[in-house]
């Protein structure tokens, strides 16, 4: 297991590459009923091009909030985020929807496909929709990569829950986006099409130099990334690079530990 090199900061690029995102002493309060929530608590961390990074930790530490944030979804309280040279406190509203389009790719647990489109029809329909024209073969490209060529002219409906989750991670390449930001991707798939939708991403990652951020709960999805960044109490408090499952699963049992997020 490789440590953290601190509490507050990880995952500098070894080879000296500005990252694909990174975050900087990256603080969100959420102000709600119940008052004041602080989810993220002076996080730094980057993520590296051409890298998959499993971002986890127990219920309510964080991780989504880390990723809406990094995503320009959410604005942080103080601290800075950048995707690739830009940071985003800088852009008006309208400029960080057109970063979003142009630079980010989603997936997440639900497809959110159109039931009534066809399978290419929802492939480019966020590209159509921000007036972009799709690069045809950066789309073969992407379809022949994720198994779809046979399916471009079936329904939603017509595919089994892995073949759907493969449409929404074509649609999130569609657009040649620099960072794919996945929240549990795998949350409704059975663990055979979990697996495939998984080695697919992994493929995008070795073949296309694709980064990928993804939240999981899984530790078996865990082990598909590059690097697992641990998070606890809204900081990060450990990181393991080329992860297996008994680690993964050995650094989530101290999280049920009292005091269990060491390196705090
Ligand atoms: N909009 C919000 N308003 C108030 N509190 C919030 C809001 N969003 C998140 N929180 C709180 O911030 C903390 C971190 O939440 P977050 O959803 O980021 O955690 P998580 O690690 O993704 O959790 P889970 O694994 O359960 O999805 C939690 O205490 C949560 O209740």
């Amino acid at each position: 297991m490789t440590s953290a090199h601190s509490r507050h900061e990880t995952g500098y690029p070894p080879h000296g590459l500005p990252p694909a995102a990174a975050a900087v002493d990256l603080t969100k309060v959420h102000c709600g009923g119940a008052g004041e929530v602080t989810a993220l608590d002076h996080v730094t961390v980057s993520f590296h091009k051409g890298q998959f990074t499993a971002i986890m930790g127990p219920s309510g530490s964080g991780k989504s909030t880390l990723m809406q944030c990094l995503a320009g979804l959410d604005s942080p309280t103080s601290g800075s985020v950048r995707i690739g040279d830009q940071e985003l406190s800088r852009l008006s509203d309208r400029q960080l929807t057109q970063l979003r389009r142009e630079r980010i790719g989603f997936v997440f647990q639900a497809f959110h496909l159109l039931p009534t489109l066809t399978v290419a029809e929802n492939i480019t329909l966020p590209l159509v929709i921000a007036g972009r024209r799709p690069a045809p073969e950066w789309l073969d490209q992407v379809i022949t990569a994720l198994g779809l060529t046979q399916r471009l002219t079936h329904r939603p409906g017509q595919l089994s829950g892995g073949q759907q989750q493969r449409v929404a991670c074509a649609r999130a390449l569609a657009g040649r986006p620099q960072i794919i930001f996945a929240d549990e991707p795998t949350g409704n798939l059975d663990s055979r099409s979990g697996a495939e939708v998984l080695s697919l991403l992994t493929q995008l990652v070795r073949h296309m130099g694709q980064t990928i951020v993804m939240v999981t709960h899984d530790p078996v999805a865990a082990t598909y990334a590059d690097r697992v960044v641990f998070l606890a109490d809204g900081r990060i408090v450990d990181e393991i690079r080329q992860p297996d499952t008994d680690q993964v699963l050995e650094r989530m049992k101290q999280f049920d530990l009292p005091g269990g997020a060491p390196g705090r």
